[in-house]
């Protein structure tokens, strides 16, 4: 007998069309900084590397992940930045907001250690080309990993996770935002990636950083290791991108052997079809490439598997969306 399945009429509620985004192509910079243990001269080495970018045409500019501080339990506390005190309490997200003001790009402001009452996260901001902070991602997944001989280390030492998916609409489409560790955890991109309207006019959700509705690109700053680097960097990000038919752009720090955490580097562009765009090796880098949005509808085409979805078999659930209707 036929089976009765109508994929159409499965998936609840209906999928949305992907939103048109403001630009259709447009080019990203991928800052692959050196980071010492001077915050200052951090600051103003990622501020030249930013406006290096925009002189060379990058409408969108990505920062590595932890940027202005050692990647250490130690130093998050030293460096941190209360960001909602802004500031000379937070020099780095001040640097930030006036660069994207300045020169008139979004900045997706890699991350750094930020301080809340007495919690510390890794946050990431993203600014518009007003400056105006737009959203703002606390890493939701920590880093607590411990493969012996290799490296073992652990976040939730001295960081707290967040909360809250982040996906923001800017200037050169909609982000969907993950830090390092994130990019491990697929059904993160799914969500981001979902053409599912929850409200009506897709406003903010109340009380939560958070849109849902079809991101163009998923934006990573990490610093992966010398020991999964070579595994599974570029193998996530291939996998965020060709799952989801969106663009995918990471950006780590550039290696410094003598540091106690050696970052794996390899800052890279992933296309709507998994393809690598551009990389770059682990010195340090400006990649400046183009994204066409464009590709996006046509890989979808070539490749149907929105309405091919079973969702009668399975579905992707967002569980604070579930929770705030309760
Ligand atoms: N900073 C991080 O989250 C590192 C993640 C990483 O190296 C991994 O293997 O995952």
């Amino acid at each position: 007998m036929a089976s009765a399945y109508k994929p159409e009429e499965a998936r609840v509620p209906p999928a949305i069309q992907l939103p048109t985004p403001p630009v259709s192509k447009f080019k990203i910079a991928l800052c692959q900084l050196s980071v010492t243990a001077d915050k200052e001269r951090n600051i103003a080495h990622a501020r030249r590397a930013i406006e290096e970018a925009a002189g060379k045409g990058a409408k969108l500019v990505l920062l590595p992940e932890i940027w202005n501080s050692p990647y250490s339990n130690d130093s998050f506390p030293v460096y941190a930045e209360d960001i909602e005190a802004g500031g000379d309490a937070a020099p780095s997200f001040s640097m930030l907001s006036e660069a994207a003001c300045s020169l008139g790009i979004t900045i997706v402001g890699g991350s750094i250690p930020e301080r809340s009452g007495d919690r510390l996260y890794n946050t990431c901001c993203v600014f518009g080309t007003d400056g105006k902070l737009k959203g703002k991602h606390r890493k939701i997944h920590l880093f607590d990993i411990d493969i012996p001989g290799k490296i073992t280390f652990k976040e939730s030492k001295t960081l707290t996770a967040g909360q809250h998916p982040t996906i923001v609409d800017t200037d050169v489409g909609r982000i969907g935002i993950g830090i390092c560790y994130d990019i491990r955890f697929q059904e993160l991109a799914m969500l981001y990636a979902a053409r599912v309207a929850y409200d009506s006019n897709h406003s903010l959700i109340a009380g939560r950083n958070m849109l849902i509705a079809g991101a163009h690109l998923l934006c990573y700053p990490g610093a992966f290791n010398m020991t999964t680097g070579p595994l599974h960097w570029e193998l996530l990000q291939r996998a965020r991108a060709a799952d989801n038919q969106l663009y995918v752009a990471t950006c780590s720090p550039a290696r410094d052997t003598g540091s106690s955490y050696i970052a794996w580097g390899h800052s890279t562009l992933v296309g709507p079809f998994g393809e690598v765009i551009a990389t770059t090796e682990h010195e340090e880098a400006i990649l400046i490439e183009e994204i066409d949005y464009s590709l996006l509808e046509l890989r979808r085409t070539n490749l149907p598997l929105e309405k091919q979805r079973r969702g009668d078999l399975y579905q992707l659930v967002d569980v604070q969306r579930l929770s705030s209707q309760q």
